[in-house]
């Protein structure tokens, strides 16, 4: 299995452009060449499992089907523990108006549920970041990483996406959303699944 990607190609299925950026800068050390869903004109599907491992499978399982190559599907959330690990696998539908995502509307319920849960400072939470690799031949492989922090208000930062603007890591005084890329991509929940992905495939 040594280097068994060098030279191959990749699909990531994700239709999310802020997460397929930092795959890519991610991946960029490895001489993968990277497509995406959007490049192939695959559907979204619908994430129907209740953990992300089971949404990240479907993902990676219907691109890899569709196209005959290896894709990797990223599920990931935000478990505030105030709020029982919500919105956890359901962090994107917080964002979800009908019309397109609104992340400072999800931010804001965020905040909103934590002040009626009765819980004080810090409000801890995790981002948890889960890829799966699915092959043409139907099996796959499972990679995740955690990033423990807090959630904080008001949000801070204009870079990244989603919302990294009101999650603090620990050991950091900034959020997500005052990191450069390549600062958080050194730390993240997503660096870290892949530091797994990484080991597993190309050491
Ligand atoms: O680093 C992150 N910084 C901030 N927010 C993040 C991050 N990582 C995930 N998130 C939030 C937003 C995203 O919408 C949701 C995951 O939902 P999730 O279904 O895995 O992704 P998605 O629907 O945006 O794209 P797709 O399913 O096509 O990969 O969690
Ligand atoms: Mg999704």
């Amino acid at each position: 299995m040594t280097r068994r990607f060098e030279g191959a190609q990749l699909v990531v299925a994700t239709h999310n452009r802020g997460k397929l950026e930092e795959i890519a800068d991610l991946l960029a050390p490895y001489g993968v060449t990277l497509t995406s869903n959007d490049d192939h004109g695959l559907p979204e599907p619908e994430e129907t499992e209740d953990t992300f491992a089971g949404n990240a499978r479907i993902k990676a399982h219907a691109a890899a089907r569709a196209t005959g190559l290896p894709a990797l599907a990223d599920d990931s959330g935000l478990t505030i523990d105030a709020l029982g690990g919500a919105p956890g696998v359901r962090t994107a539908d917080w964002a979800e108006t009908g019309q397109g995502r609104d992340f400072g509307m999800a931010m804001e319920r965020a905040w909103r549920e934590i002040g009626a849960s009765g819980a004080t400072a810090p409000f801890t939470a995790a981002f948890n970041c889960t890829l799966v690799l699915a092959w043409p031949d139907g099996h796959d492989e499972v990679f995740e990483g955690r990033m423990p922090g807090q959630v904080v208000w008001p949000p801070r930062g204009e870079q990244g996406h989603g919302y990294d603007p009101v999650f603090q890591p620990d050991g950091f005084d900034v959020t997500f959303g005052e990191m450069d890329r390549w600062q958080k991509n050194r730390i993240s929940h997503r660096a870290r699944a892949f530091e797994r992905l990484v080991a597993g495939c190309f050491a």
